[in-house]
């Protein structure tokens, strides 16, 4: 049976919670609840699952990447939430400070920080940038604002060259502009939220232009899909550590690329399971950088804590670590790499959080690729959908968040 790549360690603490009636009667649960979910699907109710099978989207996707590689140096990606984060955490996998393998950069613009933007457009040469603003609500004051600042910089021609729309097919603020001004736009998935996009345009076509393969990450969600026992296993681990009062869920991989995968899985998390007085709070952190950071409240704080590492082997990988003469106490670097150094600290920090008899899981993945990217990406909706179908909780919507949208609204006209 083919099966996805991330392979799974628990820690004793863990492995100990699998051998409870609990754990079985949840996993039957689980079990249950995926069928459901299998169920809602074939009603058309998850187009998000359906659209990792597909194929023929990506073919326009992949043209207008070209095209668009050709025009712009620069596509800047306006929006916020799940309308920016899925496709940051693709694009990382090719692009970062100091590297990137497409001929066009993508930036993404996800706040509204007024000294942030002047940078930014002090910096651009707009006749070689490119502006997608992408929100599946068209709604979004953030995301409106920064348009409204971006379309005055062109002459109405340009706008169509430059400016481009992703948003529902439905009247919104953000569909009146782009027919106003004539700008292209695609259409958003109907059905899919935000944070449940990064399958569909919203998170491929930012990643094709950065050089992602998108069909691979597609193909590693489909792995995922069509093998989701360990999905359904860490949904409910992951409910029963918050049963148990671990009322923080921290990811950490030790993989500088995955820093954006832990801010989309941050969001995931939140407003997917944080309702009706229930939920878990999502901590996201990096290894190594956290361990001078956050490791000593992690060891020595609250026991309030389930954890989750992914590591990677990257045993004598990178530069070699040359020893200067006459300096001592650095015998332990001898024939070692910056790789070794990573496989030795990811090893003591899983160690140490054993020993501490912290709830703690290790991910390990082969490599990371677009293919691995879209297993992980898939494995976290799963888990996030179970854990919401075992608290009883619709994990599609965010009710509490419009009362401040309305709210900020209210305050800017000044009321
Ligand atoms: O894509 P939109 O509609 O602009 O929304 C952006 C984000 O805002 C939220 O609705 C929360 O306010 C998120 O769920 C969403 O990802």
């Amino acid at each position: 049976m083919a099966i996805h790549s991330i392979s799974m360690l628990l820690s004793d603490v863990l492995h100990e919670w699998t051998l409870s009636p609990e754990y079985v009667s949840l996993l039957e649960k689980a079990i249950a609840g995926f069928e459901e979910i299998q169920q809602e699907q074939k009603k058309g109710q998850h187009p998000f699952l359906d659209s990792v099978y597909k194929s023929d989207d990506l073919i326009f996707i992949g043209e207008i990447a070209h095209k668009w590689c050709q025009d712009f140096k620069t596509l800047v990606v306006l929006g916020t939430g799940g309308s920016s984060l899925g496709a940051q955490t693709l694009c990382a996998l090719k692009q970062s400070v100091f590297h990137q393998t497409s001929s066009c950069r993508v930036l993404f613009m996800d706040n509204i920080d007024p000294h942030t933007f002047e940078s930014l457009f002090s910096s651009l040469d707009f006749q070689k940038t490119g502006f997608l603003a992408i929100s599946k609500s068209g709604t979004t004051a953030e995301t409106l604002c920064q348009l409204l600042t971006v379309l005055p910089r062109y002459t109405l021609p340009e706008m169509k060259k430059h400016i481009f729309i992703l948003t529902e097919p439905k009247l919104s603020p953000l569909r009146q502009i782009a027919e106003q001004y004539g700008l292209e736009c695609f259409d958003h998935p109907l059905g899919v939220g935000g944070r449940f996009s990064v399958f569909a345009n919203v998170g491929l076509l930012p990643s094709a232009i950065a050089g992602i393969d998108i069909k691979r990450v597609r193909q590693g969600a489909c792995q995922v899909l069509d093998n989701p026992l360990s999905a359904l296993e860490g949904a409910v681990l992951t409910v029963m550590a918050a049963y148990k009062g671990y009322s923080q869920n921290v990811l950490m991989p030790y993989i500088d690329r995955l820093y954006y995968f832990t801010f989309w899985f941050r969001q995931l998390w939140a407003e997917s399971l944080g309702k009706k007085g229930q939920g878990t709070t999502p901590l996201n952190a990096l290894g190594t950088v956290d361990q001078h950071s956050q490791l000593q409240l992690y060891l020595d704080g609250p026991r309030d804590k389930f954890f989750t590492l992914i590591c990677t082997n990257v045993q004598q990988k990178g530069m070699k670590v040359e020893i200067p003469q006459g300096i001592k106490d650095l015998d332990y670097f001898s024939q070692k790499t910056m790789g070794d150094l990573m496989i030795a600290e990811q090893r003591a920090t899983a160690e140490t959080l054993m020993n501490k008899k912290c709830p703690t899981r290790i991910f390990s993945i082969p490599e990371l690729n677009e293919e691995v990217m879209g297993e992980l990406l898939m494995y976290y909706m799963l888990e996030t959908m179970i854990a919401a179908k075992l608290l009883n909780i619709n994990a599609f919507d965010q009710p509490a968040v419009e009362e401040g949208k309305i709210l900020t609204r209210t305050y800017l006209k000044g009321n």
